[in-house]
């Protein structure tokens, strides 16, 4: 008899300017929600995690609705330097005052002193993890909150990651690798035109596109480990019991058609999407 894989949902609720991305979910969700300083998203509960490379412009917006701030070591400097540019007609300092991190994690080589003795007078926590250096400042980040938020695996809180991507291919892998080292939480990397998640194996995901904001581009990614079946509704080129793995088929460059794209694999997926600028600024 076939067991029918328990449904994933993934809301882009942190997005926060669509009504429908902010309903309740099911059992698991996790696509894009950016904060809209005039909603209010109840499902739209997160922790912002800035790390060391560009701010996307609409990092101020998820400050906003964020419950917890959290800035990977170098991260801080740009939270510092970058943030305030985003406010173009305000003195920086005013700006500054405004996002103030709860804590500071990671082996501390990156953060500029000044701007670590500035957020430290401020109140925020500095954790020097330098003793590890096995693991990356993203990493220390993930399990310092995962050790200390108690309904981290509740299926509306979600941990969003702003400068992850579009920097060194390095860092940006390692960056993909903290959502296969956490893969029962909910983690997003963003950039400015990028969105990127983890479909874990053995359940039926929902993703319910935001297409004032997301897409059309796409992309279903077997990072990990080639997937020997996958099954696909709602994109243009669809997968019907599909083998992947790089050196034969990977799913880039795909279409979202549908408001709901459906994945099954058997192996651990990244979804990509885009996300278009205009729509959030
Ligand atoms: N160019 C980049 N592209 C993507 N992510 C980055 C980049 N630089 C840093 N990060 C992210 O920001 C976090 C903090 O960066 P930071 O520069 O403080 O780290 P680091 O370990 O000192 O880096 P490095 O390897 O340059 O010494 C990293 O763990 C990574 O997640
Ligand atoms: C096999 C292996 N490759 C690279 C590193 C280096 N490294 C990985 S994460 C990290 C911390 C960065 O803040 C450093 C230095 C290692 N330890 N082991």
């Amino acid at each position: 008899m076939m067991v029918e894989a328990p449904v994933m949902h993934h809301y882009s609720d942190f997005w926060g300017n669509s009504s429908s991305a902010c309903r309740g979910t099911a059992d698991r969700e996790a696509s894009g929600c950016f904060a809209h300083p005039h909603d209010d998203c109840a499902s739209s509960s997160y922790v912002l995690i800035i790390v060391n490379c560009r701010l996307p412009d609409f990092t101020a917006s998820l400050w906003t609705k964020a419950r917890l701030h959290v800035c990977a070591d170098g991260g801080a400097n740009r939270l510092y330097h970058e943030l305030p540019k985003l406010f173009q007609s305000e003195d920086a300092s005013t700006v500054r005052e405004r996002f103030i991190p709860d804590a500071i994690i990671g082996d501390l080589d990156s953060i500029d002193p000044d701007v670590r003795e500035f957020y430290t007078c401020k109140g925020t926590t500095v954790l020097d993890k330098s003793d590890d250096q096995d693991t990356t400042d993203l990493h220390k980040c993930v399990a310092f909150i995962e050790s200390s938020t108690p309904d981290l695996r509740s299926p509306n809180l979600k941990l969003i990651v702003v400068g992850a991507l579009g920097g060194r291919f390095d860092h940006e892998l390692a960056n993909i690798n903290v959502l296969y080292s956490f893969p029962s939480l909910r983690i997003v990397l963003l950039s400015d035109s990028t969105m990127l998640l983890l479909l874990p194996r053995g359940f039926r995901h929902e993703i319910k596109v935001n297409s004032s904001i997301e897409g059309p581009h796409c992309g279903l990614i077997p990072v990990g480990a080639p997937s020997e079946t996958t099954t696909t509704t709602g994109l243009k080129w669809n997968l019907d019991r599909t083998a992947m793995a790089f050196g034969s088929l990977i799913s880039t460059c795909n279409l979202v058609q549908s408001q709901i794209v459906t994945v099954c694999s058997d192996a651990d997926l990244l979804w990509t999407i885009t996300i278009h600028e205009a729509k959030y600024s």
